[in-house]
């Protein structure tokens, strides 16, 4: 475990965005070697956003070849409730608030009355819309159940090969994503019956008191754990005793976040006020840890030495870059409202582990709805390529595109419609 203080919330957040920044420069990730990073909500990351958007739009950034996994999600707040969490990322980073329409749909679950008459622009965060993921908390995908889209979740991480950075705040009881105070430190995503102090904590986003869902939907402790790496953000007096208990009591499960202490690469970052319960050896001790910094690609370098630098062109996300085309056709409102990025049960999974790599490539079908993985092996570095195309047909969505994987029957070069 690192440490890492800073005098303000802002510089705190600011590092926090450098620390990102330099883990995607470094992996320097491709169209077939994409960078898996998981996501937080909650009032702490929100100045984390709004500079990975400003670094973005200056170029020092791009986020078109990494993938995002947010780590939680209430259950009951359909993705237009200004609280859900998918309502949050949308306003907050997908799109920074500049909603508007028509045109283009999205294949994650988006915030407007109707997904197919909104349109990003022009957001300065070069994500496709598709490599974004967030567990579904209303309505639950058709066929399934919130356990179901639970393993599903389960599954495309998996498939993707393992979260690479996954930041995160920490409640004040302790919790990280929604595993409240007795979660097992094995636990995977699951559906989690809320602490009566978070929903306390969390009603201050909440107009309405009887809207405070009593439900969520959250990454496990051990799903987390298995994260490459995380940076933890506390920001606040409010964080201080968290804090202490995370980093300085003993590890158990009364403070979740105190699992975090047996991962090896773990950054805490607070503001002066979080740390401030902290004993001044611990944070001498700690802050000693902080490894060196790899130093990054220079922007020539990341682009090729052969590209001309320009500044992306003011135009919606959704035609940035985009590796395929969405055809569309109306939605009847069911279908509308089963618009998710994960929405189908578990597909059968064979799996392989390559030394510490936690690389497990995944090929399954279910019905119409296809999963598709490329498990080609990248070159660089003698490491396996993370299987990088995960694709759902559903509903009226046509994804047009070849791809290099195999089917259910083997066949490769397959078109999934
Ligand atoms: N489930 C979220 C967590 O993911 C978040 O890290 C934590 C802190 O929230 P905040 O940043 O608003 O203090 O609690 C929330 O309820």
């Amino acid at each position: 475990m690192f440490l890492s203080t800073h005098p303000t919330q802002e510089e705190a957040s600011s590092h926090v965005a450098s620390q990102i920044i330099a883990r995607i420069n470094t992996f320097r990730p491709t169209q077939n070697r994409k960078f898996i990073l998981c996501l937080p909500t909650g009032g702490t990351p929100f100045l984390v956003y709004r500079e990975l958007a400003r670094r973005c739009e200056e170029g020092e950034v791009s986020f078109e070849h990494v993938i995002t996994i947010n780590l939680d999600e209430y259950v009951g707040l359909g993705s237009e409730h200004p609280q859900s969490y998918c309502h949050f990322m949308e306003e907050n980073f997908f799109s920074k608030g500049k909603l508007q329409s028509p045109n283009i749909i999205f294949t994650r679950p988006f915030p407007s009355p109707s997904p197919y008459h909104t349109i990003l622009t022009p957001s300065p965060v070069d994500i496709p819309p598709n490599q974004s993921h967030l567990l579904p908390g209303h309505p639950i995908p058709p066929n399934t159940t919130p356990e179901h889209s639970c393993a599903s979740y389960e599954s495309l991480i998996t498939s993707l090969g393992g979260i690479h950075l996954l930041f995160m705040g920490i409640g004040e009881n302790g919790h990280i994503g929604f595993n409240e105070p007795g979660s097992s430190f094995g636990g995977r995503t699951r559906v989690i019956k809320l602490d009566e102090g978070t929903r306390g904590v969390n009603a201050r986003f909440f107009d309405d008191p009887s809207e405070i869902p009593t439900h969520a939907l959250t990454m496990g402790i051990g799903t987390i754990r298995e994260a490459r790496e995380m940076i933890v953000l506390a920001l606040g007096k409010k964080k201080a005793e968290a804090v202490r208990r995370a980093v300085e009591d003993g590890v158990n499960h009364l403070c979740p976040a105190s699992a975090l202490q047996l991962h090896e690469n773990v950054r805490f970052v607070t503001d002066n006020e979080a740390s401030q319960n902290l004993r001044e050896t611990t944070k001498t001790y700690l802050m000693a840890q902080v490894p060196a910094e790899p130093s990054p690609p220079s922007q020539d370098e990341r682009h090729g030495p052969n590209v001309t630098l320009v500044k992306r062109p003011n135009r919606p996300n959704a035609l940035r870059g985009s590796s395929f085309n969405l055809s569309l056709s109306p939605l009847s409102p069911r279908e509308e409202s089963h618009q998710h990025t994960w929405s189908r049960p578990p597909s059968p999974v064979s799996a392989r582990n390559k030394a510490n790599d936690e690389i497990i490539a995944v090929q399954g079908t279910n019905g119409d709805q296809k999963t598709a993985l490329d498990t080609s092996k990248h070159d660089e570095d003698n490491e396996p390529e993370p299987p990088t195309k995960t694709l759902l047909s559903q509903g009226k969505i046509k994804i047009n595109e070849k791809l290099n994987v195999k089917n259910d029957k083997g066949d490769e070069d397959c078109q999934v419609m």
